[in-house]
């Protein structure tokens, strides 16, 4: 165990074990997560040393052989794979690696449980939940991801057959980029345009059968691969997929709210949106998720701050790079946004629920709401938590840049984000519309003649700055009502009030110039602002590593050397690279190969 990591433990002037139960919901909550966790973390097949070194298909083996180890785990414990069963959420949550079930959970069941009839999901969703099939959702295409309704498949009614008849009628029209499409998935919810009796009604959700059952061979008229590598997302075979005249029965379009007759006659729902729920439970999902990404990020980068000492300030004194003020600023905003951004998730997650519920019983009426604020929180915690991820990566130095790190995994992974799920630049603009000065802004450019496109899109750089504004004005409100709401000790509270502050002061000298621009603060307060972030670094400078410490991370989820519990970073970076694959052999075969040959040659 590291010295400077042992001291900053005990210098901690609060209980680390008080404020991880305080993050988790109670003590209890607290046994219950690390028991099943202790479930992943006690299972080999989870953890493979050599993960980093594998190849591409290697990588996508492995992820298939730890989907097929949570399953069987999940039917050992009887622990029932449903997005809104805490205990899988746990179990799903501590597998550091994106794995087939997020999405066949996430999105296809979830999609027939939201927009499937009763007969539609009794059929379905026991085929989804017991792994029978496994499925995908596919919705972008080659040339459309962000414009669904200007998406190009289609599903077309032949009332003769009582059957869709699904096609790719363009090569744009091929759907490109959906999650474990491309090997894994034997059937996936495709959103296409809907035809009936010659006519259009839009987008809408259709259950296909991608591959044969007995073989996973592709089925006649389904052309169907893998996109290629990618930045990140490496266990994740991407798909692309082409449907040349595919025949489903009628009853395979999601009917719970759109229907068409046998007759062919279309019975429009009453809330077009309802279609697109899938996508709004995954960006509340990816609130949590930032905020859990930038916490892992902060946790490696605040414990290796600890342990690294650099640069003399006095004769034989290296101090802990930890002590530079320059290295607090980049670090505890981190810290603090993660904390934030968890608290905004969990905002997020009984919002969803609230209105979700409300939706399966039929009132649609917030729909546009959730939609309004899980599209600006997604975009918001995704863009900020990723930034914040590379800042706690820079602040590792040399070693930061090495794959021991750690940080980079977590940033590969949170990356695609940003784009996911809805692009961030146009997520912002569903929240910004419920913005009153940016709508000012719009009028005036109406009244200058401009028409609503026109407008908004002239607006566009205002709109997501607002957008922006808003979100952050919220997570700051939700913040620090959060921390009103808890029970803490004195000591505790002491502790999260300055990381509160330090958030709510950080934001504003990171926006200093919104803040001058309209008014709303002098340049004098805004100097008080600065002071302020001064003093509360050093307030939070004393417990930053046991507030890291409550986040509970197990080395196992983090697969950090430079993050480890114990901080002891330099010997198990030299048995890290030591165990290299290219570190096999005294000598390289390269040696004799190429520069043996280049030795003796005349050259
Ligand atoms: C478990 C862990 C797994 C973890 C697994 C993680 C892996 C993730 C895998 C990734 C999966 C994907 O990316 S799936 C594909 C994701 N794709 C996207 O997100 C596409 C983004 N684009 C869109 O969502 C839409 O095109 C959007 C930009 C919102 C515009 O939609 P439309 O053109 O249809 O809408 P418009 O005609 O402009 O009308 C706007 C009105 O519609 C409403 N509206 C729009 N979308 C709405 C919605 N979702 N819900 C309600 N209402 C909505 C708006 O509020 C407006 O209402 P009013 O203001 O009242 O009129
Ligand atoms: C790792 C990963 C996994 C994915 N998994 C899935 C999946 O499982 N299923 C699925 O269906 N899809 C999936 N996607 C696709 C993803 O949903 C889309 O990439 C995403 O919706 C963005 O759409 P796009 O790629 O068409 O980007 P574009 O919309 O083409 O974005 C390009 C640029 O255009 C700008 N832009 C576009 N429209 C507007 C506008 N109206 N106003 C202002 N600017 C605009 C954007 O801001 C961006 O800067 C995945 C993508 C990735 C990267």
């Amino acid at each position: 165990m590291s010295e400077s990591l042992q001291t900053e433990r005990k210098n901690a002037t609060f209980n680390i074990k008080e404020l991880t139960d305080t993050l988790n919901g109670g003590p209890e909550e607290t046994r219950k997560r690390k028991q099943i966790e202790s479930l992943v973390f006690n299972t080999p097949a989870f953890h493979r040393q050599d993960r980093f070194q594998l190849s591409r298909e290697e990588i996508y083996d492995y992820s298939i052989k730890v989907y097929g180890e949570l399953i069987k785990l999940c039917k050992k414990e009887n622990i029932e794979i449903r997005y809104d069963n805490p205990d899988y959420v746990r179990l799903v949550g501590c597998i550091p690696e994106e794995i087939p079930v997020g999405l066949h959970v996430g999105m296809f069941s979830s999609s027939i449980s939201d927009q499937g009839t009763e007969e539609q999901q009794k059929k379905w969703i026991p085929l989804a939940r017991n792994f029978k099939i496994f499925g995908t959702y596919a919705q972008t295409e080659l040339a459309h991801g962000t414009f669904v309704r200007g998406l190009e498949t289609t599903a077309t009614y032949d009332e003769s057959k009582q059957e869709f008849i699904l096609n790719s009628p363009t090569i744009t029209s091929t759907k490109w980029w959906p999650g474990f499409l491309g090997r894994t998935s034997n059937h996936a919810v495709i959103a296409a345009q809907l035809y009936t009796k010659s006519k259009c009604y839009g987008i809408h959700m259709f259950i296909v059968q991608l591959r044969d059952l007995k073989d996973h061979k592709p089925l006649p008229g389904v052309t169907i691969g893998d996109i290629g590598d990618k930045f990140g997302f490496d266990t994740v075979d991407n798909g692309f997929l082409r449907l040349d005249n595919v025949h489903i029965p009628r009853e395979n379009m999601l009917m719970k709210y759109a229907k068409v007759t046998p007759e062919g006659k279309y019975l429009p729902p009453t809330n077009a949106k309802v279609a697109y729920s899938a996508m709004t439970l995954i960006r509340v999902v990816l609130v949590r998720g930032s905020a859990k990404a930038l916490a892992s990020a902060s946790t490696i980068a605040i414990r290796y701050s600890a342990v690294r000492h650099q640069t003399e300030t006095a004769p034989g004194k290296e101090p802990q790079v930890l002590d530079y003020v320059t290295q607090q600023y980049k670090l505890f905003p981190q810290l603090a946004t993660a904390l934030a951004f968890g608290f905004a998730g969990n905002y997020m997650i009984d919002t969803f629920n609230k209105i979700h519920s409300e939706i399966s019983s039929g009132q649609l009426d917030a729909l546009s709401e959730l939609h309004g604020i899980s599209s600006g929180l997604k975009a918001y915690t995704t863009d900020t938590a990723t930034a914040g991820i590379e800042v706690c990566r820079r602040a590792c130095g040399g070693h930061g840049y090495s794959n021991a790190c750690g940080i980079q995994h977590i940033y590969a992974n949170v990356l695609p984000c940003v784009t996911l799920e809805g692009e961030n630049t146009v997520m912002y603009l569903q929240a910004a519309s419920k913005v009153i000065s940016t709508i000012k802004r719009l009028e005036q450019l109406r009244r200058s003649g401009m028409d609503q496109d026109e407008a908004w899109n002239t607006a566009g750089i205002e709109l997501v700055q607002a957008a922006k504004a808003h979100c952050h004005y919220f997570i700051v409100k939700n913040y620090l009502r959060s921390l009103e709401k808890l029970n803490m000790t004195p000591s505790l509270r002491k502790v999260m009030n300055s990381i509160a502050l330090l958030y709510g002061n950080y934001g504003i000298d990171e926006n200093a110039g919104d803040f001058l621009e309209s008014g709303f603060m002098t340049g004098e307060q805004l100097n008080l602002v600065k002071a302020k972030i001064l003093q509360l670094l050093s307030e939070v400078r004393r417990n930053a590593v046991a507030v890291v410490d409550a986040f509970d991370f197990d080395d196992k989820y983090l697969r950090s050397i430079l993050g480890a519990y114990d901080g002891d970073v330099y010997n198990r970076l030299y048995n890290w690279a030591k165990s290299s694959p290219l570190n096999k052999t005294e000598v390289h075969s390269s040696y004799t190969e190429y520069l043996q040959q280049l030795l003796k040659s005349k050259l």
